[in-house]
């Protein structure tokens, strides 16, 4: 899907967490969403699903504006975003499969192939042996592992992570960035963070400062140590 923001403003109450963000993010994007707690990548990343309601400006999906859908239109071309978010909690009850296998059977997929997708994407997270286990009996990084599982299992075509590296050691972090870049191949790939992550050095940068998107373009490390305020 190719997506886009087109002077996108969102505001809570008196305060502008977005001011005026236009992007395009054609096809088969891979970009690192950048900048420091609070600059709105969060914000940005849900509203580019249409979790988000612009107070101006809009969204685009395939060209078409998200908020002129009707909601069973908006909620099949959601059907395309695999999210992962800082908040993701597995349920307790289930397995780490049955964790993975509910957002397809949710969909309709029939509970055999559920079953097969969920083991194959299990596995390319390394965590093939661990279905049969229940959540509480995982590490911090594979539970984080069984997120983005769950978060692909469904094949989505655009993949968005927030902060998916965030209380990670370095070498499960090098590991779940081999699964983000191994899983959403061909596809898109936004991954939000505060730093810029070694072990995922993707192509493009948007750096967000102030709520502004104040660059789009190759890696630009200064960006990283330059002070807060945004350029008059
Ligand atoms: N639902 C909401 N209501 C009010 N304010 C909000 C809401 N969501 C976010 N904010 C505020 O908007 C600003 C931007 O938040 P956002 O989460 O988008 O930033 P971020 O760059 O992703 O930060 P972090 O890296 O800490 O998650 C913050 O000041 C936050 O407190």
């Amino acid at each position: 899907m190719n997506l886009r923001t087109d002077g996108l403003t969102v505001r809570y109450g008196a305060r502008q967490v977005l001011s005026e963000v236009t992007c395009a993010l054609p096809e088969g994007t891979q970009a690192l969403v950048l900048g420091r707690s609070g600059a709105g990548k969060t914000t940005w990343v849900k509203a580019l699903a249409g979790l988000v309601r612009p107070t101006a400006g809009a969204v685009r999906w395939d060209a078409q504006d998200a908020a002129a859908l009707s909601p069973a239109q908006r909620r099949e071309r959601q059907a395309a975003f695999g999210m992962v978010f800082q908040t993701d909690a597995l349920f307790d009850s289930m397995t780490v499969l049955e964790n993975v296998m509910l957002p397809l059977t949710r969909r309709h997929v029939a509970e055999d192939e559920a079953r097969a997708r969920a083991v194959e994407v299990l596995r390319a997270v390394g965590l093939a042996d661990a279905a049969g286990t229940l959540p509480e009996r995982l590490s911090g990084g594979m539970k984080k592992r069984a997120g983005i599982a769950r978060a692909l299992a469904a094949r989505p075509s655009v993949v968005l992570a927030d902060d998916p590296f965030a209380g990670l050691d370095p070498g499960t972090a090098r590991q779940v960035a081999r699964v983000l870049l191994d899983v959403s191949k061909g596809g898109t790939l936004l991954v939000v963070a505060t730093e810029a992550p070694a072990d995922l050095p993707l192509p493009r940068w948007l750096f967000f400062r102030g709520g502004r998107l104040v660059h789009d373009g190759p890696p630009a490390p200064e960006l990283e140590d330059a002070p807060d305020e945004v350029p008059a």
